[in-house]
């Protein structure tokens, strides 16, 4: 689970800990400066990945790591209380807030540092999967150095379960077959370079809500983006507060402006959005592969909209009754009255949307 190099040190801990608020040298640097400190520390460290925050979406590893009473965890920001709370030894939360993040990592080697010089078993706990935008690598880099191999648990990542959660594929057949995971921020506030315009491929973005309104004009301008791509932000997926918001490249800054969406949020871009849906997750999936088989079997004999319209409408009153709608089409407007949980807006093929209702 972890191996410890006979050149750690306590001593090693205080001066490490001092140095590196101020000199802001890297670690690896100050770690191997002092390769021959005389103690060691006798603890063990595993770095976990806590999910986007439900509790329900922890591994079983996760789990017995951060209910063992004997741990030591220091856990980022974002994990939720709802998992905190599950942690049966001492919990230190880190502030890592945007602006002020080498601060707080510098506390959290510190308190990491001292808790293996107690040889405790100190659990970095981690939002999301260690290892996606999450410095996962550089700390297991710099525990290394310190001559402390950490175990490392994967975590569900919120690139992946916040989209699901949100009712979002990011592949779909038919639709999307490439998935793009992008900061919005890059090292030192930078803009990352954006892919450019791909149909069959979705971009999920994080850290991305204050530069919203910059990446989406971007997306358009540079990227190729065509303005009416849809969009949605999911926010606290998994938590209790979890809320989705749904536009498009021209709309969604001015949409999560008046929602006054907040960090943490993942923002999904691409056609494989089921827009609004008010029905069961059986007729979810009925819809979605009815409506490919209406576009395969009649786009290919240059049918038009209202005959795929008509496909879809007929399977769903015979599996679901009799009473359904069906409107298919590149741009329209509509207001309906449906039955409860028999209403979808969605999207199989790239540009062309599909409104479906029980009346
Ligand atoms: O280089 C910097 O840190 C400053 C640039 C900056 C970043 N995110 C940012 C800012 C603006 C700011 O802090 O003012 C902006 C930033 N930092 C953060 C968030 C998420 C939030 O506050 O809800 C956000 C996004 C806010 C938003 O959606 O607008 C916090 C953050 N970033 C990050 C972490 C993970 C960690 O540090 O352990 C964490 C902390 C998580 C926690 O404590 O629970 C990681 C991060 N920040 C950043 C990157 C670089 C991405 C890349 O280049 O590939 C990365 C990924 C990495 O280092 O592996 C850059
Ligand atoms: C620093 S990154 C860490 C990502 C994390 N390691 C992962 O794999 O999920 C933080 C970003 O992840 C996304 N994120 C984390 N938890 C989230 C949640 N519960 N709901 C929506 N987005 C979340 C947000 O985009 C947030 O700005």
């Amino acid at each position: 689970m972890f191996t410890i190099s006979p050149r750690a040190s306590s001593s090693l801990y205080t001066e490490t800990s001092v140095t590196f608020v101020a000199s802001g040298m890297s670690s690896t640097a100050l770690f191997s400066s002092n390769p021959s400190s005389p103690s060691s520390p006798t603890g063990r460290l595993t770095m976990v990945g806590a999910g986007p925050g439900d509790p329900n979406l922890l591994t079983v590893a996760a789990l017995h790591s951060i209910s063992d009473p004997e741990a030591l965890v220091i856990s980022d920001r974002l994990v939720s209380q709802e998992i905190l709370d599950l942690v049966k030894g001492e919990v230190r939360v880190a502030n890592k807030s945007p602006g002020c993040a080498d601060k707080a990592q510098n506390e959290i080697y510190t308190w990491c540092l001292g808790g293996l010089a107690e040889g405790k078993h100190v659990v970095r706990l981690k939002i999301g999967d260690p290892f996606v935008f999450g410095r996962g690598g550089e700390e297991v880099l710099k525990f290394r150095g310190m001559g402390v191999e950490p175990k490392v648990i994967p975590g569900v990542s919120a690139v992946f379960a916040a989209p699901l959660l949100g009712g979002i594929p990011v592949t779909h057949r038919g639709v999307a077959n490439q998935v793009v995971m992008c900061t919005g921020y890059g090292r030192e506030g930078t803009s990352p370079d954006l892919i450019k315009y791909h149909p069959d491929q979705t971009v999920v973005f994080v850290m991305a809500v204050g530069r919203l309104r910059e990446l989406s004009r971007k997306l358009i301008s540079m990227a190729g983006y065509p303005p009416d791509t849809p969009v949605a932000i999911v926010e606290q997926a998994g938590n209790p507060g979890q809320r989705t918001i749904r536009g498009n490249l021209v709309d969604i800054a001015d949409k999560a402006e008046r929602e006054n969406v907040k960090p943490p949020s993942t923002i999904v871009v691409g056609d494989t959005h089921i827009y609004a849906e008010d029905m069961t997750d059986e007729m979810c999936s009925s819809a979605i592969t009815i409506s490919q088989e209406a576009f395969q079997m009649n786009v290919t004999k240059g049918k038009v909209y209202a005959t795929i319209a008509a496909h879809i409408r007929a399977g769903f009153d015979k599996s679901f009754g009799r009473g359904w709608n069906c409107v298919v089409g590149r741009s329209f407007g509509a207001f309906v009255t449906h039955e409860i949980k028999t209403y979808m807006y969605f999207t199989v093929v790239p540009g062309v949307y599909i409104l479906l209702w029980k009346a």
